[in-house]
């Protein structure tokens, strides 16, 4: 069997299998223009890319869904085995290649492609291996999808997005790191553990760099909307300094501690993507902490992406939220983005 023009199937003979099977139905209505056909690529079929994948599929997010990796034999186990998924899932179309021409028309590209961490390396540690691929990787999504959304996921994730933005000549609002809306959901998850209560109550933002100078932004925590700090104050109820630095170390240590237990960190970005995915694609309007070019914001005047609270949608970073920082955490954020502007100096790039 193989398909014709079309895309229906051809039996021994030519036979139009499509058409032998079903009977036209006279004065049906032609499929409603009105519906986009939206299609994702992931780059990088590794941990995190397939993460991703599954969650994308899962949760109906797209039409079309394309993987791309260097590794062809594991790119196609790969994309069998989620094909073999099809009874169970929503309709998705899932190809792949290792040829980027497959992503053309993407609406989104989300590039996880790149080297990880071992156990004792900081994010850091991966930028100049990363930074070669990124280098082959980025012209040809740009050329292939030139109204796609680019949304960075590997590591070093802030400046593989600067990088990312320089080499695709795309406005910033469309190149877009996945950032801290992952350790956002992990400081979430241990405020919520701590008190015994859902973690999509809470409101809280980590900002800055996706890594060890990121800011826990304590002072505009809430929870089923009572600002959580400024209520303790006016109970005179008393809580330790210790205990929030606490918590915001866990935060940071936390893929290390999963890097060293299983190798590698996946579902929790696997999920913290797809979240992204749906805001963009189904123009959720919805606020995440993401990586965006930073300039300008909270007296932070070098050329860095950095995670803020941001409004996303299908034009990719509509606007940034004007969140209130205290003094501490407002200098605490420029100090991470000297960090990150400091490596990008130093690299040159
Ligand atoms: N931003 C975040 O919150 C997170 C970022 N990461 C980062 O994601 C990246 C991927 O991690 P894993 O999936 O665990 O690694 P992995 O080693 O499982 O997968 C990487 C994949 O990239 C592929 N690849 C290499 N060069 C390529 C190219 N030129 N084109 C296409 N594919 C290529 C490899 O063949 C491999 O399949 C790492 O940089 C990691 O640090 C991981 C977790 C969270
Ligand atoms: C590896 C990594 O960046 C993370 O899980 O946060």
């Amino acid at each position: 069997m193989h398909k014709s023009a079309s895309g229906s199937t051809l039996g021994p003979g030519g036979l139009d299998l499509t058409q032998a099977f079903f009977r036209p139905i006279t004065n049906a209505a032609p499929p409603s223009p009105t519906k986009r056909h939206n299609k994702i690529s992931v780059i990088g079929a590794g941990n995190v890319g397939m993460a991703i994948a599954q969650t994308i599929l899962t949760q109906d997010l797209t039409d079309e869904l394309v993987l791309v990796d260097t590794n062809t034999d594991k790119l196609r186990g790969e994309m069998l085995d989620l094909q073999h998924a099809a009874a169970f899932l929503p309709r998705t179309k899932i190809n792949s290649s290792a040829d980027s021409s497959v992503t053309a028309g993407s609406d989104l590209c989300i590039v996880t492609a790149g080297a990880r961490q071992i156990v004792g390396e900081s994010r850091l540690n991966l930028l100049q291996r990363n930074l070669s691929l990124f280098r082959a990787i980025i012209p040809p999504l740009v050329r292939y999808s030139p109204d796609t959304i680019l949304l960075i996921v590997s590591n070093p994730v802030d400046i593989l997005t600067y990088v990312a933005w320089k080499l695709s000549g795309f406005p910033s609002n469309r190149v877009i790191g996945s950032g801290t809306n992952l350790d956002s959901s992990r400081f979430r998850f241990l405020i919520a553990d701590h008190l015994d209560l859902n973690a999509q109550d809470v409101q809280a933002y980590i900002v800055g760099e996706h890594g060890d100078s990121s800011v826990a932004l304590w002072s505009s925590i809430s929870i089923g909307g009572v600002p959580v700090l400024s209520f303790l104050e006016s109970q005179h109820i008393g809580y330790e300094k210790e205990t929030l630095e606490n918590i915001h170390k866990s935060v940071i240590d936390g893929a290390y501690e999963v890097i060293r237990l299983k190798g590698y960190t996946s579902w929790a970005i696997g999920y913290s993507v797809a979240n992204l995915a749906r805001s963009f694609i189904r123009d959720q309007r919805k606020i995440h902490p993401v990586s965006v070019l930073a300039k300008g914001f909270y007296g932070i005047d070098g050329e860095v992406f950095l995670s803020l609270p941001a409004l996303v949608g299908r034009g990719g970073v509509l606007s940034v939220t004007n969140v209130h920082l205290n003094e501490e955490e407002t200098q605490r954020l420029k100090d991470s983005a000297k960090t990150i502007h400091e490596v990008q100096t130093q690299l040159g790039i």
